[in-house]
């Protein structure tokens, strides 16, 4: 198992954010992470992945508690993209994913050939080897989004945490991105807003509603017509696709 949380709780002041939610996830398997704004999916992330430490409950990566990793140990395994990430000053694209490297790194190793491979290696997976000598700051949204993820790939982790990943993309790095954390032999926990893409790309999908879980299951299990319902209050027609048999969600609110 590479991450399992067990009876996680965290909130600010009185105000419950994540409530009691327990989960599992698998070596290698992708699983989305849906829910209406401000249902918690940005705060259960960061707890999962060690940037927020519970109020209860406890997170294990590999089998080890998170609480007792060091950072840097921990950083050497996980890598976090964030929603809307930015990088201030005037570097390179290739600078910023250089940074995915630091945890691999020590004050008296040089940059070895594996730290160039894994930089380069992440920079064709995103399409950003054109630009990689461009200036961070000139880049347009979907190209920061694209260098953020490759500066995580950069890192090497087993297990890969993204947030909302997609929400600067066109449609061709959406899907483009998604295939790839699919592909890569990495244990990926996504935020998505897009229920189609969840539905395509993910092994598993867990619903956050009010920062509790109120369904866990495969894209085919959890995507019911009453949850969309339910859950996102609109109304939803839900059919297997022709081209790839999972499901796709036809909305028909206020149409
Ligand atoms: N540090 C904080 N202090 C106060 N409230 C917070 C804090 N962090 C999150 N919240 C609140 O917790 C709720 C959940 O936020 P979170 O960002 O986890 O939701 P989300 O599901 O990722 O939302 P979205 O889909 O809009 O990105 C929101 O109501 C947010 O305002």
């Amino acid at each position: 198992m590479s991450v399992v949380a067990d009876h996680l709780s965290w909130g600010v002041k009185r105000k419950a954010i994540v409530k009691d939610v327990s989960l599992r996830v698998t070596d290698g398997e992708t699983l989305g992470l849906i829910g209406p704004n401000g249902s918690g999916k940005s705060s259960l992330l960061r707890l999962l992945a060690g940037l927020k430490r519970p109020d209860q409950g406890r997170v294990t990566i590999h089998g080890k508690d998170i609480a007792a990793i060091q950072r840097r140990a921990l950083a050497q395994s996980v890598a976090f993209v964030q929603q809307n990430a930015a990088t201030e000053t005037s570097v390179s694209v290739r600078d910023v994913v250089r940074l995915g490297r630091t945890p691999h790194r020590s004050a008296l190793s040089g940059w070895r050939a594996a730290d160039q491979a894994a930089v380069d290696g992440a920079l064709a997976r995103v399409g950003m080897t054109h630009l990689q000598d461009q200036s961070w700051l000139t880049l347009s949204g979907g190209e920061r989004q694209r260098v953020h993820i490759a500066r995580a790939l950069a890192q090497s982790p087993t297990v890969l945490f993204l947030d909302e990943p997609t929400n600067h993309l066109d449609i061709h790095h959406q899907i483009e991105i998604l295939q790839t954390v699919r592909q890569l032999n990495v244990t990926s926990i996504v935020a998505l807003h897009d229920l189609n893409l969840a539905a395509m790309f993910c092994d598993r999908i867990v619903v956050l509603k009010d920062g509790a879980l109120v369904a866990s299951g495969t894209p085919e299990t959890v995507l019911t017509e009453d949850l969309i319902a339910n859950v996102f209050r609109v109304a939803a027609a839900v059919s297997p696709s022709p081209h790839h048999g999972r499901p796709q969600i036809h909305f028909h609110t206020g149409v």
